[in-house]
């Protein structure tokens, strides 16, 4: 159980491990044991007066990461606090610092938060535009989304010049479809691999790409695939039923929990969900929700 704590400057407080401890010397978020049938909001809340002498800490879930350490599996349940006050100090010795999010990959973790260094840079919701829709109302949607959070999969419009523009323009991190060289170009924020983007790559290696990496994924072998691959992220589907792959079983969210865990990679969850599904679908190992009808903004 850990927190990301943010202060005004959207700086995120870290603190050392004592060299003794597991993954010592390592710098984390600050954190410690759930007790036998204590809440979560509680227990970060109790751990973080003990450890850094914060008061009235409130959080909501972030990420949920499962992992097997050669010496120990951990379930970790991170969560961003959302108040407190009080100033943060290293009650227990520890040293504490602030650390601007742009900095944080310069610091040593222990390897289960890969994952969190990744979400800490993504957007809760993936917006995905409707392909059945014309150039103008694309663009126009585009102009009404969130940058803050949400993120756009240009599926079918990754090619189309007025639409990176406008995602550009808006602020909004864009996620191209299969083509490393098109991505380069227009500087977008991710490449995302298709069934067919992944299977050329199993055949030709990684795309060349500094970006996000990320892969659309339905079991258990593309998302073995995808860690192969060094992806960073990956969509799972689908959650539900829906009209976009009418053949497809949906996995329901105990299945969608089954696939995730215990990978390192930032799972969205995708098929039939909407905002109203992030607290379940982050109940369920996912980090965000991703569609096309139910996240696309309403005319
Ligand atoms: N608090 C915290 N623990 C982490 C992080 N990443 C990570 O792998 N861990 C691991 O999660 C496990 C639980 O850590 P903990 O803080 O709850 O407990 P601890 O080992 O410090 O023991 P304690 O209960 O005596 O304080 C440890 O094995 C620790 O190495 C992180 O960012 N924050």
């Amino acid at each position: 159980m850990a927190g990301i704590i943010p202060d005004a400057d959207d700086r995120l407080c870290l603190s050392r491990r004592p060299d003794h401890k597991h993954q010592g010397g390592l710098w984390e978020f600050p954190g410690g044991k759930v007790e036998p049938g204590e809440a979560l909001d509680h227990a970060l809340a109790r751990e973080l007066h003990e450890e850094l002498g914060l008061d009235g800490v409130r959080s909501i879930p972030f990420l949920t990461v499962r992992h097997r350490y050669p010496d120990l599996a951990v379930t970790l349940h991170f969560r961003e606090v959302t108040a407190y006050t009080g100033v943060a100090h290293g009650r227990e010795g520890q040293p504490v610092e602030w650390v601007p999010r742009a900095e944080l990959s310069a610091r040593a973790f222990p390897e289960a938060n890969r994952p969190v260094a990744v979400a800490l840079r993504l957007p809760p919701e993936w917006v995905i535009p409707p392909e059945e829709l014309d150039e103008t109302a694309v663009v126009e949607g585009l102009a009404r989304l969130d940058p803050a959070s949400q993120g756009v999969y240009l599926r079918g419009w990754s090619g189309h010049p007025a639409v990176t523009a406008a995602c550009r323009a808006r602020g909004l991190r864009f996620w191209v479809r299969d083509d490393a060289g098109l991505a380069r170009r227009e500087g977008a924020f991710g490449l995302h691999l298709s069934g067919e983007g992944l299977a050329r790559a199993q055949r030709e290696g990684a795309p060349a790409f500094e970006g996000l990496l990320s892969v659309a994924c339905h079991d258990a072998g593309q998302i073995d695939a995808a860690r192969a691959l060094g992806a960073d992220m990956a969509t799972l589907s689908p959650v539900r039923a829906t009209p976009t792959h009418p053949e497809a079983a949906p996995l329901g969210w105990d299945g969608f929990d089954e696939l995730v865990a215990g990978n390192p990679l930032v799972f969205y969850a995708l098929g039939g969900v909407g905002p109203e599904d992030l607290a379940t679908a982050r109940a369920h190992g996912a980090y965000g929700v991703a569609g096309i009808r139910g996240l696309w903004p309403r005319g």
